[in-house]
């Protein structure tokens, strides 16, 4: 049975944690981008990364932070994975890496099938690349999913995930479209932006587990 990774992002509180645990969780994501209703303080990112340690793999997310503050959020999260979500190039992803000995993980933006093709670039540079719908006004954490037929026959050069908009009664239908190995979710399992609700974190990672066992 193939068994589909599961990152719920954005968290902010031990009890959101704890809920992802208990579901089944793979990942947790914590939020530092100061626009976001998810941001959460270094300080703070580091307490929940050392709540978490141990039991789940823990994703720091940046947006188009600047090298000062990129190292800064490293050193005192000390994340198992960095997730960028802005424009970052894969020079500078390659730079990360290098100098942290980090999984790196690169968000992009689907808009149509010339998007897609442009993320062979990210090769060598990322470990995995995360399919979101287009930036709006934030870059992700909008709810809002993309065409998920545009995946359906796309060539993966490097290891992936998906989001954007998923949610507990969407993300068999998204999963049965694109057959992604990993699922990331972070306003669909929410009652109000910033908001996780248990139940809703629950239901997403049953419903996916329900896809796996149904082979
Ligand atoms: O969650 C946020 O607030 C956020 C802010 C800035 C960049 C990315 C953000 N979240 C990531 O966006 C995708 C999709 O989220 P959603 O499920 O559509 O709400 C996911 O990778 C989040 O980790």
């Amino acid at each position: 049975m193939t068994k589909t990774q599961i990152k719920i992002c954005g968290l902010s509180t031990e009890a959101a944690i704890d809920a992802a645990i208990d579901a089944g969780a793979d990942y947790i994501g914590l939020v530092h981008f100061p626009k976001s209703p998810r941001h959460v303080s270094l300080e703070r990112a580091a307490e929940l990364r050392t709540y978490a340690a141990q039991r789940v793999k823990t994703v720091l997310l940046l947006v188009n932070a600047d090298p000062k503050s990129t190292g800064k959020a490293i050193g005192d999260v000390k994340p198992d994975v960095i997730q960028f979500h802005g424009s970052e190039t894969p020079d500078w992803l390659k730079l990360v890496a290098d100098n942290s000995g980090l999984e790196i993980w690169k968000a992009l933006g689907v808009k149509d099938k010339p998007t897609l093709a442009k993320s062979a670039r990210y090769v060598g540079a990322a470990d995995r690349l995360l399919f979101d719908a287009p930036a709006k006004a934030l870059p992700g954490g909008t709810g809002t999913s993309f065409d998920w037929s545009l995946l359906a026959d796309h060539d993966h050069k490097l290891d992936w995930g998906l989001a954007g908009g998923l949610d507990p009664d969407n993300v068999a239908d998204a999963l049965h479209a694109t057959h992604a190995p990993l699922v990331d979710v972070s306003s669909g399992v929410e009652s109000a932006p910033g908001v996780k609700q248990v139940d809703r974190i629950a239901a997403f990672c049953q419903a996916v587990r329900e896809f796996d066992e149904a082979g």
